[in-house]
C-alpha cells in the first residue's frame, strides 16, 4: 500500500496535497507540517528482495512508495538519487562502524559538509532543481516570469551548511540561512560563510536557534510575503528532509543482518539517535511503521531534554525560556519541530477506524495543542497516547560531562582510537545507558550525526591529554582546514525581527537580480 498525498498536522479539512506541492510549500499555511496520512507498508518479500540492495537502490524502493510516478517517473527518480549520492566520499554512503561487539556506529557524515544533513539536503537541492526546471521549461533563461523560490532556513550549525552546499548556484533558487551569533562552531561558520555563489546569503542573528526557527516559521506565515517571494523550506519541517533519511535505517539494518549472521527473527536492533528537532529519529519511526523490524528507537538528548521529559511524564513543555549551551550545540533546542508529526500519528491512531474522520479530529487536536504551546502552556497527553509513544520509543538524557567522558572512553577503548563528535557521544552514552537497563540482548545502532572535526573544542577538550592525539593530523580533513584561509561573507543582524529579516531578504534579492 502506498500513500502519495500529504496533509497538514493542523488541518481539519479533507484536502490533500501532492508530493511536489508539499515539498515546494514547505510549511503548511496553517502552520502545520505535512505528512502522509497513511504510512505505506513494505512488500511482504522485502526482507529477501531488498537485503542486498545498494544504498541508492534502497532509496529508490523507499521513495517510490511515497512519490507518485506521475509526479516523478522511475528514470527521473533514479537520476535524482544517483546525482544526490555521487557527492559522498563513501561508496556505501552511510557505512556502519563497529566499536564494540554489539554497538555499531552508523556514520552519516560522509557527505560534502561532513554532517548527516547531507543525506537529505543533497537530495532536496536536486529535487527543488528538478521541479523548478520542469515549471520553467517553456521560459527563456532570462524571462521575468520564471518561477523562483526563496529558501529561508534556520540553523544551529549543520543544516545551514548542508542546505547551502545542496543549493549553491542552483538556478531560480536563492537561499537565506539564519544562525545564532556565537553559538555555532568556527568550522560550521566557515563552511557557511565562505561560499561565494551569489544565491547564498548567511545572516548571523543575535539570539538562539529557537529565535531563528521562530522567525523562519513566521516568515512562512506571512501570506503577502510568501505569495510574492515563494518561500521554500530546507529545515526538517520540509517533508522531503524526513523522507530521504528513511533510507539509512533500512540500509544499516540490512548491513547488520548480513554481518551478524543472524536471521531476521534473531536480530533485535535498537537505534539510538542524538536528537534535537526530532527529524532524524522521526525518519526511523517511518521505517519502523512501514514494517522494518526495529525493536526500539531511543531518543538521546543532551541537557536540553524536553523529549526525555516527555517520555518520562507525558508532558511536553519548555522547562525554562533559556536554552542551555552544551558541548552538542546542534541539539541546543527548546522545542522540537518534528515532534508535532509524531503527536499527530499518536493521536490519530487512537481515534478508531474511520480514517477520514480521524484525520480531521487529529488535525483539530494538534491545532489546539500547538496554540497552547505557543502561549506557554504544556501539552499533556493521556495514558493511552503515552503508552503508544513508549511502544516505539525510549529515551535517555546525557549530561555535558558524560559527553566528554564518552569521547574519551570510545577513543581509549576502540581498536583504532576512534574519534567521535560530541553529538555522536550523546548517542553512544545513551546506548550504554539503555544497555545497562536492558534485560535481554540487542544489537545497537548508534547514529553518528557529524564528523568530529566540526566540533574541535569539545573533541580536543576530551582528547588533548592523550599522548599521540593530534587533531590537525588525525581528525581535521584537508578540505575543512582550507576553509580558514578563505574570505567570509557575514551579514550581522543584531536586532532581529520578522520585519528586519524580510527587509534584508528583499534587499539581497534585488542585488541578485541587478
Ligand atoms: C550534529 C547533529 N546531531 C544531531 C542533531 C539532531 O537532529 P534532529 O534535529 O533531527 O533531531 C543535529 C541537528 O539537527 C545535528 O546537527
Ligand atoms: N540541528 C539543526 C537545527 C535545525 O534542524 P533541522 O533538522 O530542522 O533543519 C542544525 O544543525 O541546524
Amino acid at each position: 500500500m502506498s500513500s502519495q498525498q500529504y496533509r497538514s498536522t493542523r488541518s481539519s479539512s479533507t484536502s490533500q496535497l501532492s508530493f511536489e506541492e508539499a515539498v515546494m510549500t514547505g510549511l503548511a499555511p496553517d502552520g502545520g507540517l505535512f505528512l502522509p496520512s497513511v504510512i505505506p507498508q513494505l512488500p511482504e518479500t522485502f526482507l529477501t528482495e531488498w537485503k542486498d540492495l545498494s544504498f541508492q537502490e534502497l532509496a529508490f524502493k523507499i521513495l517510490r512508495l511515497y512519490i507518485n510516478p506521475q509526479e516523478i517517473d522511475d528514470a527521473g527518480l533514479q537520476t535524482l538519487i544517483s546525482k544526490s549520492y555521487s557527492t559522498f566520499r563513501s561508496p556505501k554512503v552511510t557505512p556502519l562502524h563497529k566499536i564494540y561487539n554489539d554497538i555499531n556506529i552508523l556514520e552519516l557524515f560522509h557527505g560534502p559538509t561532513y554532517a548527516f544533513k547531507d543525506v537529505a539536503l543533497q537530495f532536496v537541492g536536486n529535487l527543488f532543481e528538478y521541479f523548478l526546471t520542469r515549471k520553467n521549461a517553456h521560459l527563456a533563461a532570462d524571462s521575468k516570469d520564471r518561477h523562483h523560490i526563496t529558501v529561508v532556513g534556520a540553523t544551529s550549525g549543520d543544516t545551514g551548511s548542508a542546505a547551502i552546499y545542496g543549493l549553491r548556484n542552483k538556478k531560480d533558487v536563492s537561499v537565506f540561512i539564519l544562525y545564532p551569533t556565537g553559538k555555532i562552531s568556527a568550522i560550521q561558520e566557515e563552511q557557511m560563510t565562505t561560499v561565494e555563489d551569489a544565491n547564498v546569503h548567511t545572516l548571523s542573528v543575535t539570539g538562539n536557534f529557537d529565535d531563528c526557527q521562530g522567525i523562519v516559521k513566521e516568515i512562512f506565515g506571512d501570506v503577502e510575503f510568501n505569495s510574492k517571494y515563494h518561500v521554500g523550506a530546507i529545515n526538517s519541517i520540509n517533508w522531503a528532509r524526513i523522507l530521504a533519511q528513511i533510507t539509512y535505517y533500512f540500509y544499516s539494518y540490512f548491513e547488520l543482518l548480513r554481518s551478524s549472521n543472524k536471521s531476521p527473527e534473531e536480530l533485535k536492533v535498537k537505534y539510538v539517535v542524538p536528537s534535537g528537532n526530532f527529524g532524524d529519529i522521526l525518519a526511523g519511526y517511518f521505517a519502523k511503521k512501514m514494517g522494518l523490524p526495529i525493536a526500539k528507537l531511543v531518543i538521546a538528548t543532551n541537557e536540553n531534554d524536553i523529549l526525555d521529559r516527555f517520555m518520562k511524564s507525558g508532558k511536553y513543555e519548555k522547562e525554562s525560556s533559556e536554552v542551555k549551551a552544551t558541548y552538542s550545540p546542534a541539539m541546543d533546542i527548546l522545542i522540537s519541530s518534528n515532534f508535532e508529526r509524531l503527536l499527530w500519528y499518536l493521536v490519530r491512531n487512537n481515534l478508531g477506524n474511520d480514517q477520514a474522520a480521524a484525520d480531521l479530529q487529529a488535525g483539530e487536536t494538534l491545532n489546539n495543542w500547538m496554540k497552547d504551546l505557543k502561549a506557554g502552556k504544556p501539552i499533556e497527553v493521556d495514558a493511552k497516547t503515552l503508552e503508544a509513544a513508549r511502544a516505539d520509543f525510549d529515551s535517555e538524557r546525557v549530561s555535558n560531562s558524560e559527553t566528554i567522558e564518552t569521547i574519551k572512553l570510545v577513543y581509549r577503548e576502540s581498536s583504532q582510537s576512534y574519534v567521535i563528535d560530541p553529538h555522536t557521544a550523546v548517542g553512544v552514552k545513551a546506548t550504554h545507558l539503555q544497555k545497562a537497563k536492558d534485560t535481554e540482548s540487542f544489537d545497537y545502532v548508534s547514529l553518528s550525526t557529524a564528523h568530529p572535526a566540526k566540533f574541535s573544542d569539545a573533541v580536543s577538550k576530551a582528547l588533548s591529554t592523550f599522548s599521540g592525539y593530534n587533531f590537525e593530523a588525525d581528525v581535521l580533513p584537508a578540505e575543512l582546514k582550507a576553509l580558514s584561509t578563505k574570505e567570509k561573507r557575514i551579514k550581522l543582524v543584531p536586532n532581529p525581527s520578522v520585519k528586519v529579516v524580510e527587509d534584508i531578504i528583499v534587499e539581497e534579492l534585488a542585488k541578485e537580480n541587478a
